[in-house]
């Protein structure tokens, strides 16, 4: 029987675990301060950014909303960083990615105060994650990590397959899964558009990471028997209708769906990949809870750090 893995129950476990976290630092007068920044009004940055802020509310950590226009000039949003570098009562913010084409991303993450850096972008934070030192894990990453050890699969000795480079998911975790520590000591290969014959490096990997941004590009064909199976992908593509694939795909349309006007797919075809593997994430409800819960872990661990209060991260 293959394992499908339960995100969102795995989210719910950490989430109490930090609960705590916050109840200690209550006990010393401090609440940790999470800020989102959102310029833009993409729907998926906005249905991200307002279920970071829930969550916030969920674990009785203050939530803060800073939200600029499509058209604001790079200024406006690096004065937004200034003030939140200079707010003590905001331990962590993130700057949702994509921004506006006038602002450089790159600039922004560069500005941004590296011990408020929950996303673990800025080029201080890269560096000691690739050193070994990580402040702060990346959340999608590290969220994958949990998953992995939550689903008893230990990258140890593994061939790791990831599909995609990207600062947020790729890098980030080739780097987690390979180092000389628990949860590491994987043996890691990373695609790309570039790569050629991608069917034959995620057959021959113990463990597929998929993250690409493309609708069910890896399918079971592209699997081998027994593969864990991590969907990292989630991609808004129109509501399906059809009754075949509605009744046999788990992402199958729901009223919801055609009401909103389009589901969620990951990159991995759910069906003929979970006939192969021995564990695997299903979109929504895998990947995408835990990147939520590891952003409220490194708000936490950033209070703990600035307030120099002592918690026990679990
Ligand atoms: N669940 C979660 O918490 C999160 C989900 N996501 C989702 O994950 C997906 C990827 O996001 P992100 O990493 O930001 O995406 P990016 O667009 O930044 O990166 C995509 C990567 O996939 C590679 N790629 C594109 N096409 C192919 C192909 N045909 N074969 C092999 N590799 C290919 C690109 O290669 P190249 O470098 O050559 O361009 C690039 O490295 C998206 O669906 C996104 O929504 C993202 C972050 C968090
Ligand atoms: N600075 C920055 N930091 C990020 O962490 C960041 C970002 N920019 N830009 C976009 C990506 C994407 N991302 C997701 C977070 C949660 C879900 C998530 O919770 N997904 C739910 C479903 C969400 C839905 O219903 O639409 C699930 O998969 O079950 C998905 C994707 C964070 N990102």
């Amino acid at each position: 029987m293959t394992n499908v893995i339960d995100g969102n129950a795995v989210a719910d476990g950490i989430r109490a675990d930090l609960e705590d976290c916050v109840d200690t630092l209550d006990n010393a007068g401090v609440t940790p301060g999470l800020a989102t920044v959102l310029v833009g009004d993409d729907p998926a940055s906005e249905t991200y950014v307002s279920m970071k802020q829930r969550d916030c509310e969920e674990v009785g950590m203050n939530g803060i909303h800073v939200e600029l226009d499509g058209d604001a000039a790079p200024d406006e949003l690096y004065d937004t960083i200034d003030d939140l570098n200079d707010d003590s009562s905001v331990h962590g913010y993130l700057v949702q990615d994509p921004v506006p084409d006038q602002i450089d991303y790159r600039e922004v993450i560069r500005r941004i105060d590296p011990a408020k850096d929950v996303d673990g972008f800025h080029p201080e934070n890269v560096g000691r994650l690739v050193a070994g030192d990580a402040r702060f894990k990346p959340c999608t990453p590290h969220g994958v990590q949990k998953l992995l050890d939550a689903a008893d699969v230990d990258p140890e000795g593994k061939d790791v397959t990831i599909v995609g480079r990207s600062r947020i998911v790729g890098k980030p975790l080739a780097n987690l899964l390979m180092q000389k520590t628990d949860g590491g000591n994987a043996t890691v290969t990373v695609c790309h558009s570039r790569t050629q014959d991608l069917a034959e490096k995620t057959r021959r990997a113990d463990i597929v990471v998929a993250a690409v941004g493309a609708p069910e590009l890896v399918d079971g064909s592209m699997l081998s028997e027994g593969t864990t199976v991590i969907d990292v992908g989630v991609n808004r593509v129109d509501a399906d209708t059809d009754e075949q694939r509605s009744s046999s795909s788990q992402n199958s349309s729901s009223s919801d769906d055609t009401e909103k006007g389009y589901e969620l797919v990951g990159d991995v075809e759910f069906d003929s990949a979970k006939e192969k593997a021995s564990a695997i994430t299903p979109v929504p409800g895998g990947v995408g809870p835990m990147t939520r819960a590891m952003l409220l872990y490194n708000t936490v661990k950033a209070a703990s750090q600035q307030e120099d209060v002592d918690v026990s991260l679990p």
